[in-house]
């Protein structure tokens, strides 16, 4: 006989309402695969009569009081669908402790509490699985953790931000502007409800946090990682780096170098011929450096209902696979080691500086002799006239450490004449 795990979904949004259909469209599939029915058995939302549709369509309670859920006893699992980090986390803690199973898409919640909610997790002997808070829909916390654990990885790069991802697409190649370009990722359902964690690569960070976690078994504090977000990339930038033959694409970067690891979200200057420049937008990539398997790329949709929910949905199976091998209480990522940081002089790239300058003689004699200061010497160079007295220069450096950069950039600010209108690294 088919048993039954009953779900108690919270929030009935974007990624919400695509968890019920894809359970529908693949009931067979799942019941086969896992012996076991799910259904969505009670969704909290904040307002019933706006979600009655929904409802109707796949025979969903309704409820404006979490008690309702948290008392149920024939509910098993909470799906968190909501978002933030303060609701979402008393009512994450309360389930635990009832004893209830918990699966959320919440980066912001993970990154943040990650740690003392698999402690209580693992006080409670319960699951709490979140593969849909890293890059939708691609499979990439369990392909660490399960596929990745006999490699050792060296690196872990790549785009993990939809929205900030099909902005950038859509200013380079439809014309777009920034704003049309956002509006439209919200209205698509990429953007948070809040966009400024995904323009000001606040949820890439979160993401890298996450992905540290797995990868190299190291917590950082989200707040630590140095970060850039679109906001400071421009329409010349753009247009800049494509006359270079670049894209330029908002990337998060997690690497160990020597003594510890170096971790980084900032737009970045990715060759045309690189695998990550011809990912388009809501798309996401993870590309990864390790011992054993060298390089390796994982590609799919990183935003967007259905992907998403296909991430929430695989959670409930290994969850509804466990409980009925009887399986409790196994944490999704057990590696852990502690954490150390890189060195900025052992941290090695090439780098592009916008600058805008007073349009005079002896302004490229001045910037040469900064980098010459630094031994760090240029690879490409290009000027712009503009229509006041100044002049735009676009310059690439060749490899050089990250203290070096840093100390160029402020000579170049605090230097009369001259101003730093962004400073991107540019990958190899
Ligand atoms: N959208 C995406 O592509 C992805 C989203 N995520 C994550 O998934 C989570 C959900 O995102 P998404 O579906 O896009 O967000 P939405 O804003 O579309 O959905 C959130 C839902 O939760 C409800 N909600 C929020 N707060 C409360 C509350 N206090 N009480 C009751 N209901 C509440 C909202 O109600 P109401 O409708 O009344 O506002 C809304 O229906 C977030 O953590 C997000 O970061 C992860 C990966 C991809
Ligand atoms: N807002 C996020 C949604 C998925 O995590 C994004 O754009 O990537
Ligand atoms: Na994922």
């Amino acid at each position: 006989m088919v048993k039954v795990l009953n779900v108690g979904l919270l929030g009935l949004g974007t990624v919400g309402s695509g968890v019920p259909l894809l359970i529908k469209e693949n009931q067979k599939k799942i019941e086969d695969i896992t012996g076991t029915r799910i259904n969505i058995k009670t969704a909290f939302v904040r307002n019933i009569e706006s979600k009655q549709t929904i409802a109707d369509k796949f025979n969903l309670n309704l409820t404006t009081s979490f008690t309702d859920i948290l008392e149920d006893e024939e509910i098993q699992v909470i799906v968190e669908v909501m978002g933030g980090t303060t609701l979402a986390k008393e009512y994450i803690i309360s389930a635990l402790k009832n004893k209830k199973h918990v699966v959320t898409a919440n980066k912001d919640l993970i990154a943040i509490h990650g740690l003392e909610l698999v402690e209580i997790a693992k006080e409670n002997n319960c699951f709490l699985y979140y593969e849909a808070s890293v890059a939708g829909g691609i499979p990439i916390l369990r392909t660490i953790s399960n596929s990745m654990s006999a490699d050792e990885i060296t690196s872990i790069s790549g785009i993990v931000n939809g929205t900030t991802n099909f902005i950038l697409t859509q200013m380079s190649q439809k014309g777009l502007s920034y704003d049309e370009a956002l509006q439209e990722a919200t209205r698509l359902g990429y953007a948070e409800s809040d966009p400024t964690n995904d323009v000001e690569g606040i949820d890439a960070a979160y993401k890298m946090v996450i992905l540290t976690r797995f990868s190299f078994g190291m917590d950082i504090d989200p707040l630590k990682i140095e970060r850039k977000g679109i906001t400071t990339v421009s329409a010349d930038d753009i247009k800049t780096a494509d006359s270079l033959g670049y894209s330029i694409k908002l990337l998060g970067f997690s690497e160990k170098i020597k003594e510890g690891i170096h971790v980084e979200v900032s737009p970045v200057l990715v060759p045309k011929t690189h695998p990550l420049s011809t990912v388009e937008n809501e798309m996401n990539a993870i590309f990864i450096n390790s011992f054993g398997v060298g390089e390796s790329m994982y590609y799919g949709p990183g935003a967007g209902a259905k992907p998403t929910a296909t991430s929430v949905v695989s959670d409930l199976i290994t969850i509804a696979k466990n409980v009925s091998l009887g399986i409790s209480g196994l944490s999704f990522n057990t590696f852990n080691n502690k954490t150390t940081f890189a060195k900025e002089e052992n941290v090695i790239s090439k780098h592009y500086f916008s600058l805008r300058v007073t349009d005079e003689p002896g302004v490229f004699k001045r910037l040469a002799e900064i980098m010459l200061a630094e031994n760090v010497s240029l690879e490409q160079i290009k000027q712009e006239t503009e229509k006041i007295a100044t002049a735009r220069i676009m310059i690439i450096t060749h490899e050089a450490s990250l203290d070096k950069i840093k100390r160029i950039e402020t000579k170049l600010g605090n230097e009369t004449g001259f101003e730093v209108l962004s400073r991107f690294k540019v990958l190899n």
